[in-house]
């Protein structure tokens, strides 16, 4: 019986009604992954314990064997978890059991539409633990005592998932946790003894305490003529309780990955991919990493939890221990095993150790090989999957990894004008692979969209000789593409930029002529150059343009364009950085300019062109309606 009093009622936070509303409709079908999530709870407390317990051994009381207890009653029609882990205070029962306390739930909640099938399928990425009690029962009531807390604290909350909870004291004097849930009508498949069973050894096999259930003393009895002694009633472990990582990789089955790492991620989806290493020799780990095949949500958050789960000889030291992954690997979940370590390790203490560092790196080469390897497939859905969910933040991995470099460009996939569509596909070593005969550099452009730079002026003389020139367009790009300027040997140059020779390319002919339409056209430049002033730092002849009047592009030393908008859209202060303005002379409308002989005129003419090519290039104009009033003039003196 247990005993409350002073009951209270709280009021849960408003994420936690819309995610108890939304939980109960998506996880339906999927309802027996409640108890997945709460032994996976218990077994994280005794993690927790154990941890504290390295330097006050005392906190195990007279219990020092952990393990998790799930229990039947029919007659109550209550399936009971219990566990003798860390447990929790009040103050601690108020904020886990009543808040959701990640960074970014706002902004998640704040997405959800209110359409039931696609919320549901975001779900997933946030993760319900405790909360998917809910699911199968009307009634939760959760018992608990903090380990090495006064026996009269332990506390008691219940609630029936709608709008609060009540907390009150409780009579529970051994240290841990206790949920018990008060099964919905219909929900009687969880009181079946061989059901539960079933679950726990499909979901929980890889927890490493004893997931116990109470297997019923039998008789004596008589069997083939031999007597068989009674047996008593005994608490039995129901999976292998052994921590998976340590197991040899050829026992443990696919099944057997997939859970453990929804265990360790919270997240609901199969990972993607998976590396399970023992390094033996000048350090000493086990590595179990995962690639999760779907962003989670606050994979943008600045403060979102994320590197690996640690362990120092299979004992629990923190989760989150993100020394050991670089910051463009933050998606990766996983374990690590050291015995290389410290039990007594913290967080200040991993920040720069010598051990920490080849730890590292060991994990991230084992992450780059396993992206390699999926890189390579002949089948490259996997791959392009992947890319499509992190390859924004791979991006960041050759500014970061220097060491790494080139295999992180490896990695790396864009749009290009060889597939032209906005999926990014191409990788470098493809694009290497198709380069044409005389060409030692690899092309790039960075546009505002990929629409902005599909269309560009700057890739008419590209398309024309039938080079491949990567697009890109994310935010990131023009950050990544000044960090990887060189792959394979070969520099990677922007078309938008001056300084562009293909004469290599060219045969002899068509380089005779280009420099006779430069001499020719000469004169022209010079007038374009003196109409526009110093809006320019020179005018040039263009050798890559076919189809437009005119572009500009800057300096090879200059800062980009798509470098100027990113610094400017941060706030920051940017040098003015003058175009190179180049004329495609046999394009019409440049011939027709260059034969207006009326200087006001010519110079009308010039500065239309001029900001066209700007509007192309960036966008947007400074002074927009100075361009439209002077067109309006050019097109009316033409109309006349
Ligand atoms: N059996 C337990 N013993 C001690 N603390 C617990 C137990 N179950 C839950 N908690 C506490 O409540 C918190 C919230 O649990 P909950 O399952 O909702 O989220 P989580 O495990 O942190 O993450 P996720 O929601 O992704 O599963 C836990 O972080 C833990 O601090």
């Amino acid at each position: 019986m247990t005993e409350t009093t002073q009951k209270q009622t709280h009021g849960f936070q408003a994420e936690v009604k819309q995610l108890l509303q939304l939980m109960i409709h998506s996880l339906y079908s999927n309802k027996e992954i409640f108890l997945r999530e709460l032994i996976s709870n218990a077994s994280d407390a005794a993690d927790k314990l154990r941890f504290l317990a390295l330097s006050d051994s005392s906190l195990y009381g007279n219990e020092g064997d952990l393990r998790v207890r799930v229990s039947l009653d029919e007659a109550a029609k209550t399936i009971t978890i219990s566990d003798n882990g860390i447990g929790m205070t009040r103050d601690e029962v108020i904020s886990h059991l009543g808040t959701i306390a990640k960074s970014g739930t706002k902004e998640f909640f704040s997405q959800l539409s209110g359409d039931q099938s696609k919320d549901s399928k975001l779900i997933g990425q946030f993760g319900v633990g405790f909360y998917s009690a809910f699911i199968v029962a009307d009634k939760v009531t959760v018992r608990t005592l903090k380990a090495g807390a006064a026996p009269d604290s332990a506390v008691e909350w219940e609630s029936a998932g709608e709008g609060d909870y009540t907390l009150a004291s409780a009579d529970k004097t051994s240290r841990g946790t206790e949920i018990v849930l008060h099964l919905r009508d219909g929900e009687g498949e969880f009181l079946s003894k061989w059901k539960v069973e079933s679950i726990i050894t499909k979901y929980s096999d890889h927890i490493s305490i004893p997931v116990e259930m109470w297997e019923e003393g039998t008789a004596e009895r008589e069997e083939d003529g031999e007597k068989i002694p009674a047996t008593e009633g005994h608490w039995k472990a129901v999976n292998k309780a052994t921590a998976l990582w340590m197991r040899d990789k050829s026992e443990v089955s696919d099944d057997e990955y997939q859970e453990f790492y929804k265990h360790i991620s919270h997240d609901w989806t199969e990972p993607l991919s998976w590396s399970h290493n023992k390094v033996e020799g000048n350090t000493n780990y086990t590595s179990l990493l995962y690639v999760p095949k779907k962003a989670p949500f606050d994979l943008w958050n600045r403060d979102a939890r994320h590197g690996l789960k640690l362990y120092v000889q299979r004992v629990f030291i923190m989760d989150d221990a993100e020394q050991f992954m670089p910051s463009y690997l933050r998606f990766i979940k996983g374990v690590l095993d050291s015995s290389d370590l410290p039990l007594n390790v913290s967080r200040e203490i991993l920040q720069d150790t010598k051990v920490t560092q080849s730890l590292r790196k060991g994990c991230t080469s084992r992450v780059l090989k396993m992206l390699e390897k999926m890189a390579k497939a002949e089948d490259q859905t996997e791959y392009q999957s992947f890319w499509d969910e992190f390859g924004q933040v791979l991006k960041e991995g050759p500014a970061e990894d220097h060491a790494n470099k080139e295999s992180i460009a490896k990695l790396l996939r864009f749009s290009s004008t060889h597939v032209d569509t906005a999926v990014q596909s191409v990788g470098l070593e493809a694009y290497v692979s198709r380069m044409k005969e005389g060409q030692d550099e690899i092309y790039f452009l960075v546009g505002d969209s990929f629409e902005a730079a599909q269309h560009s002026p700057h890739l008419e003389v590209f398309r024309k000789k039938g080079l491949e020139v990567l697009l890109l367009s994310d935010r990131i790009d023009e950050w990544l593409m000044q960090h990887l300027t060189e792959f394979d040997g070969k520099k990677l140059r922007s078309v938008a930029k001056g300084g562009l020779d293909l004469s290599k390319l060219d045969d002899e002919d068509t380089k005779k002529a280009q420099e006779e339409s430069e001499k020719q056209f000469a004169g022209v430049a010079e007038r374009f150059k003196t109409a526009l002033g110093d809006q320019v730092k020179d005018v040039k002849v263009s050798h890559r343009l076919t189809d437009s009047p005119a572009c500009v592009v800057t300096d090879e030393f200059d800062m980009s364009t798509q470098m100027i908008k990113l610094m400017e859209s941060v706030g920051q202060k940017v040098p003015e950085v003058k175009p190179i303005f180049e004329l495609n002379p046999e394009h019409q409308l440049v011939r027709h300019i260059a034969d207006v002989q009326d200087e006001a005129q010519f110079k009308q003419w010039a500065e239309v062109l001029f900001e066209q090519a700007l509007l192309a290039e960036r966008g947007s104009l400074k002074n927009p309606a100075t361009f439209v009033s002077r067109l309006n003039s050019l097109l009316l003196s033409l109309a006349k």
